[in-house]
C-alpha cells in the first residue's frame, strides 16, 4: 500500500492541480549568459521548439550531448518527475532533504523554512555549510559552485562526511539551481558570511566573501521558474508545511521553525510555528488517529542496529472503521526522504507483522492464525515506518520508492524481537488484534468464495445460447423452461411469462431427426446444443441430473402436425441422450387450446375436439355459441396463452412418462419417428401412454 492515496495531515500529499496555463515555451537562447560570470557555461538552450524540418540529415551531427545542468532544464520529468504541482513542491524537499541530512548527521540542530511574500522560499540550517575552498579537480570554482552547477558532485557518495544521508545521487540541489530563475547560497563557515548567485543555474558571479562571522550553516533563497513550471505556478504553503512538519517528526534532534508571509495563506497553515517532536513517530501516529476507536493501543518503537548504521522508528495501530478516507495507510520514509510508493521497508514491516502474529497464533494454539496474509494484517492498519540506512537505492531522482533489499532485511530483523514481546508481555491486547487480524482473513477467504461462485454463475451465463429468455431465479428450484415452436410463439410467450421462474427457448424450424442421427451430426445440430446449453447439461454417458438448470422442462408446440413432430422429436431426443430427465418425470408438454368458445360474456377453451364436444353439451348447452379455432400458438395473444397454457395456477400440462418395458420403449419410439407422420399425430393427441395428461399445480 502507499501513502499516496491515504490523505495525511502530516505528509506530502498531492493537491488537486490548479488550472493554470503553463508559460509559453522559452524562445531559443532568450536568456543571454550575464557578461559578469567569470566563466559563464553555455546559456540551456531549448531545442527542442525548433521548428521540424522534415527530410533533414540524420547524421552525427544530430547526436547532442547536453552539457552541464542544461538536461534538467530540457527534461525535467527525470528529475523532479515532472513540472507540475508535484514536481514543483519536490525542489523544496531537494532542498529541505539536504539540511535534514546535515540535521540526522548531528551537525545541525535548527532548520528554518519561510515563504516571502513574492513566493521566494528560504531554507536554513545551521550544519556545516557547504564547502567554499577552490574544487581540486574544477580550477578556479569552489565546491559550492561545483555542488550547484555540476550534476552528480556531492560529499554524499563515500560514507565519510554523512553516515546515512537522504542524498544519494549528487543532483538534488543543482536541479533545483536549474529550475529556478533566482537561487542565492549564502554560506557560514571557516570565520565568514560567503555568497555566490545563481539564475536558471548560471552563476550571477563567482563565490563572495562578505564579511567576518562566527556562525555555521547554509541558506538557500530561491524562486522556481516560470518558463519551467508555468507562470503563476507558487508555492503552496499548507502543502509546504505539511512536508516541514513531517520532516520534524522523523527526527527527534531536530527542531523546524516556520514562517510564511501571511498575505501568502489562504487556509488555516499557521504562519508560524515551531516543529519539534521528541516524541517521534508515536506522536505523529496519535495526533492522525486523534479521537479514532483502535483495536489496541498503537505499537510503536525504535531500534537501532549495533555497530553499523542502520535504524527503524515504526508506528502502527488498526482502526475497525478504517482512518478516515481510507481503510488504512502505510507511510513510510528511508533517511527521512518520504517514499510514498512504499518498497522493501514496507515490505518487511508487513513480513515482520505477520510472522509475528502467525507465531503468537501458534503459541497459543490459535489455528486460525495460519490463514492470515500480509493483506489481512495492514488492510486496517495505520502505520508510520522510518528507516535508516547507509547507500539506500531509490527508484529515480524523486526516490518515491526504497528499492534496496537491505531496507526489507534490517526492518524483518529489527523488528522481529519488540513484536514478540509486545504480543506476549499483553495477551488480553494480543489476543483481541489477532482475532481482529482472523476476522479480516476469514473476509477475505469468504469474499473470495463468493467470488468464485459469481463467477462460476458468469460463466455459465455467458455460455447460455443468445436466444434463450432465461428467468431470473438462479436456483432451479421451482423454474421452468419452455421449449417453444417458433420465433412468434416465443415472442408471445415471453410476454406471457412469469420472469422470475419461466424460462422461454424457442427453437426455429425443425431439429434433426435423432433417432437416426449419428453422435457427431447431433453435436453439431444448432437447436440441440443451444437446448443442452440451456439445460446446463452434457448429454450422453456424461449426463448428470443435477446440473440441470431447471426444475420442469415444458416442450410447448403448435396443435398441428408439425407441432406434434417437433414434439415427438424432442421427446426421442430426451429419451435417447438423458432418459433421466423423464425418468424422474420433469419432462412435460404443454396442452395448448385448440378451440375458443364462447357466448355471449362467458367463453372457455377447448383442449382437442372431444373437450369442445363436452363443453358444447354441457356449460354452452342451448347457447348460440361461437367458435374459433387457433392455428398455431402465435395467433394467440400473450394473455390468452399466459391464462390457457403457462400461468402454472390454470394450466394443464402433460408429463411424459416413461412405459413399464424397455420393448414398449422401442416400439413408442418407433412410432413416434416412424414414416406414418399421422399416426405419430394421433399418437400425440390422444396422449396415449407416453404422454400422459397431468395436472400440475
Ligand atoms: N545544507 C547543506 N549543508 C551542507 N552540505 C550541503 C548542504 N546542501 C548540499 N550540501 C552538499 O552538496 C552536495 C550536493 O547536494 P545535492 O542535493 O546536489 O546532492 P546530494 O544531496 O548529495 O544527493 P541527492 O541528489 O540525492 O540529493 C551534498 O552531497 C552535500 O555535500
Ligand atoms: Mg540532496
Ligand atoms: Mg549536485
Amino acid at each position: 500500500m502507499s501513502a499516496s492515496n491515504a490523505p495525511s495531515l502530516f505528509d506530502d500529499v498531492p493537491e488537486p492541480k490548479p488550472e493554470e496555463p503553463k508559460a509559453a515555451p522559452a524562445p531559443v537562447a532568450a536568456q543571454p549568459a550575464p557578461a559578469a560570470a567569470p566563466t559563464p557555461p553555455p546559456a540551456p538552450k531549448l531545442t527542442g521548439s525548433e521548428p521540424f524540418v522534415p527530410g533533414a540529415g540524420y547524421s552525427a551531427s544530430s547526436i547532442e550531448v547536453l552539457e552541464g545542468l542544461e538536461p534538467v532544464r530540457k527534461r525535467p520529468g527525470m528529475y523532479i518527475g515532472g513540472t507540475d504541482e508535484r514536481a514543483l513542491h519536490h525542489l523544496f524537499a531537494e532542498v529541505l532533504d539536504n539540511a535534514m541530512d546535515e540535521a540526522v548527521a548531528k551537525h545541525a540542530k535548527l532548520i528554518t523554512v519561510d515563504l516571502d511574500a513574492d513566493g521566494v522560499l528560504s531554507v536554513r540550517d545551521d550544519g556545516r555549510g557547504i564547502p567554499v575552498d577552490p574544487h581540486p579537480k574544477h580550477p578556479g570554482k569552489s565546491a559550492l559552485e561545483v555542488v550547484m552547477t555540476v550534476l552528480h558532485s556531492g560529499g554524499k557518495f563515500s560514507g565519510k562526511a554523512y553516515e546515512t544521508s537522504g542524498g544519494l545521487h549528487g543532483v538534488g540541489v543543482s536541479v533545483v539551481n536549474a529550475l529556478s530563475d533566482l537561487l542565492d547560497v549564502t554560506v557560514w563557515r571557516d570565520g565568514f558570511e560567503w555568497k555566490q548567485s545563481f539564475s536558471r543555474g548560471i552563476p550571477q558571479g563567482p563565490i563572495q566573501q562578505i564579511q567576518p562571522s562566527k556562525k555555521r550553516g547554509t541558506l538557500i533563497r530561491f524562486h522556481p521558474d516560470a518558463e519551467i513550471f508555468g507562470v503563476g505556478a507558487a508555492f503552496k504553503p499548507a502543502r509546504l508545511f505539511r512536508m516541514a512538519r513531517s520532516k520534524a517528526y522523523l527526527f527527534r534532534g531536530v527542531e523546524i521553525k516556520w514562517t510564511c508571509a501571511p498575505e501568502r495563506i489562504t487556509d488555516a497553515t499557521p504562519a508560524s510555528a515551531i516543529l519539534h517532536f521528541p516524541g517521534g513517530l508515536a506522536d505523529a501516529l496519535a495526533e492522525r488517529v486523534g479521537e479514532l476507536e483502535t483495536v489496541t493501543p498503537a505499537f510503536a518503537g525504535r531500534v537501532e542496529r549495533k555497530g553499523e548504521a542502520g535504524a527503524v522508528e515504526w508506528a502502527v495501530t488498526w482502526s475497525p472503521i478504517g482512518f478516515g478516507e481510507s481503510d488504512g495507510f502505510v507511510q513510510s520514509y528511508c533517511n527521512t526522504v518520504s517514499t510514498p510508493d512504499g518498497g522493501t521497508h514496507e515490505a518487511g514491516f508487513r513480513a515482520a507483522l505477520v510472522k509475528g502474529l502467525k507465531a503468537y497464533g501458534e503459541l497459543t494454539n490459535e489455528k486460525r492464525a495460519g490463514q492470515i496474509t500480509a493483506e489481512d494484517v495492514i488492510a486496517n492498519a495505520g502505520a508510520l515506518i522510518s528507516v535508516f540506512i547507509r547507500n539506500p537505492e531509490f527508484q529515480g531522482q524523486t526516490k518515491d520508492r526504497l528499492s534496496s533489499p537491505e531496507g526489507a532485511r534490517l526492518v524483518e530483523q529489527l523488528l522481529r524481537d519488540p513484536i514478540d514481546h509486545w504480543l506476549t508481555e499483553s495477551p488480553k491486547q494480543a489476543n483481541t488484534l489477532l482475532g481482529f487480524v482472523i476476522d479480516r482473513a476469514e473476509d477475505r477467504l469468504r469474499r473470495r468464495k463468493d467470488k468464485d461462485v459469481q463467477r462460476a454463475a458468469a460463466t455459465r451465463k455467458l455460455r447460455l445460447p443468445g436466444k434463450l429468455s432465461d428467468c431470473s431465479r438462479q436456483s432451479a428450484n421451482g423454474t421452468e423452461l419452455f421449449i417453444v415452436e417458433g420465433d412468434s410463439a416465443g415472442g408471445s410467450a415471453k410476454q406471457a411469462r412469469d420472469r422470475q421462474t419461466q424460462a422461454i427457448l424457442p427453437l426455429r424450424g425443425k431439429i434433426l431427426n435423432v433417432a437416426s442421427a449419428t453422435a457427431d451430426k447431433l453435436r453439431a445440430n444448432v437447436e440441440l446444443s443451444d437446448l443442452t446449453l440451456a439445460l446446463g447439461v452434457t448429454p450422453g454417458p456424461r449426463f448428470d441430473i443435477e446440473t440441470l438448470r431447471y426444475e420442469r422442462i415444458v416442450i410447448m408446440t403448435d396443435a398441428d402436425v408439425d407441432g406434434a413432430h417437433i414434439a415427438a422429436l424432442l421427446i426421442t431426443f430426451f429419451y435417447r441422450s438423458m432418459p433421466e430427465v423423464i425418468r424422474q418425470g420433469r419432462l412435460f408438454m404443454a396442452l395448448p387450446p385448440l378451440y375458443r368458445i364462447s357466448a355471449g360474456p362467458l367463453s372457455e377453451y377447448a383442449r382437442d375436439e372431444a373437450h369442445r364436444d363436452e363443453l358444447m353439451a354441457t356449460v354452452f348447452k342451448g347457447k348460440k355459441t361461437e367458435i374459433g379455432r387457433f392455428k398455431g400458438l402465435g395467433e394467440m395473444m400473450a394473455s390468452q396463452l399466459k391464462e390457457t397454457t403457462m400461468d402454472p395456477k390454470k394450466r394443464t400440462l402433460a408429463r411424459v412418462t416413461v412405459p413399464d418395458s424397455e420393448d414398449d420403449i422401442e416400439d413408442l419410439v418407433e412410432r413416434l419417428m416412424g414414416k406414418k407422420a399421422d399416426a405419430r399425430f394421433r399418437f400425440i393427441q390422444d396422449n396415449a401412454q407416453f404422454a400422459q395428461a397431468d395436472l400440475d399445480v
